[in-house]
């Protein structure tokens, strides 16, 4: 069992308020990932949940037991940092089972649990090594290992894959997707890669300055972004930002419109206007454009184009593709 609630979380350092008042519920087995720009909150509320941080007000239940007042150590979580923070002069296989035996736990139980979490991990070839001898993503999978070794209620994720290469970053992905398959375990995930988040994540939690935007699932979020921050923030290129009245539109202050929902032609179409510049990243093509009538947009083509700055173009948005946001910034109805 891992089921989490958190309930009107304040957090603040002197006069300045990192968290407004969060509240949350992730039930057992769920993948929650936390997005947001840096500095806001995130690894705060990642570690008041560890226990790392108290807390300023609000409630920390875990399993329906309040934990505010319990020790990191006593709140049945393993956290898996960015860093490792792996003992250097302890082998692979000692620093996995660490934690098991500072609990006391017998030795044949360490060895078993040692060995079935360097299994699912593809570890074995490596228990005799110390941290220093491996590379970056061996030395991550040795601290999810770790924590995989407690059986904790929770795990938590603060930017474990931050410092790999962008193949390992991939690989590693989805071993940790695999793991939360087959473990069946409740992960709580800190990142401001949004490919991670959508890819991982059951339920994704914008935060923005303290506060939650939205939660949803990724394509909840993707299709139907409650405001203006969470459409600018989840996709990538950007969701385009077009003011209503551009477009003749008297209710909505903003229009967006994704770069992948418009068609680009060369003949006709909704919208004139200049190629400015094209990227060819091979499956797609990604074609900057500037228009008289609403701005410069960016549209996203599937495939190869032969766009080249100068060219003129028309855009025309997908039809129902379009998103309205009014004077508050929130979506309209
Ligand atoms: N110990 C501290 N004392 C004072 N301010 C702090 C402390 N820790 C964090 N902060 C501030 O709290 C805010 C939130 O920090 P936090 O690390 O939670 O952000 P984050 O969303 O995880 O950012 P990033 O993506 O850059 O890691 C920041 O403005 C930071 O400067």
């Amino acid at each position: 069992m891992g089921s989490l609630q958190l309930k009107s979380i304040r957090k603040a350092y002197g006069s300045h308020e990192v968290l407004k008042g969060i509240d949350l519920e992730v039930k057992d087995g769920e993948f929650v990932i936390f997005v947001g720009p840096s500095g806001c909150g995130k690894s705060t509320l990642l570690r008041t949940i560890a226990g790392l941080e108290d807390a300023t007000s609000g409630s920390v239940q875990i399993d329906g037991t309040e934990v505010g007042h319990v020790a990191p150590a006593k709140r049945g979580i393993a956290m898996v940092f960015q860093s490792y923070a792996l003992y250097p002069h302890l082998s692979v296989k000692d620093n996995m089972g660490l934690g098991l035996k500072q609990a006391g736990a017998p030795k044949a139980e360490i060895e078993d649990k040692v060995g079935k979490a360097a299994n699912m991990l593809s570890l074995d070839p490596y228990l005799a090594r110390r941290p220093a001898e491996l590379s970056g993503g061996q030395r991550q999978r040795v601290a999810i290992g770790r924590a995989i070794v407690r059986e904790p209620k929770l795990f938590l994720f603060d930017e474990p894959l931050s410092n790999l290469d962008a193949a390992l970053r991939v690989n590693t992905r989805l071993e940790i997707a695999r793991l939360h398959r087959s473990l069946k375990a409740t992960m709580i995930y800190v990142t401001h890669d949004q490919v991670e988040a959508m890819t991982l994540a059951d339920k994704i939690v914008v935060l923005n300055a303290g506060q939650i935007e939205q939660i949803g699932s990724p394509m909840d979020l993707y299709n139907r972004p409650a405001n203006v921050f969470v459409a600018g923030f989840i996709g990538s290129p950007q969701m385009n930002f077009i003011e209503g009245a551009r477009l003749g539109d008297v209710k909505a202050k903003t229009i967006g419109i994704r770069p992948e929902h418009m068609a680009l032609s060369r003949e006709s179409g909704d919208w004139k206007g200049k190629v400015v510049h094209v990227e060819h990243l091979g499956a797609d093509t990604i074609v900057y454009i500037d228009s008289e009538q609403v701005g410069t947009i960016t549209v996203r083509l599937f495939g190869e184009h032969r766009y080249a700055p100068d060219d003129i173009v028309y855009a025309t948005p997908t039809v129902g593709a379009m998103h309205r946001f009014g004077d508050d910034d929130r979506v309209l109805a």
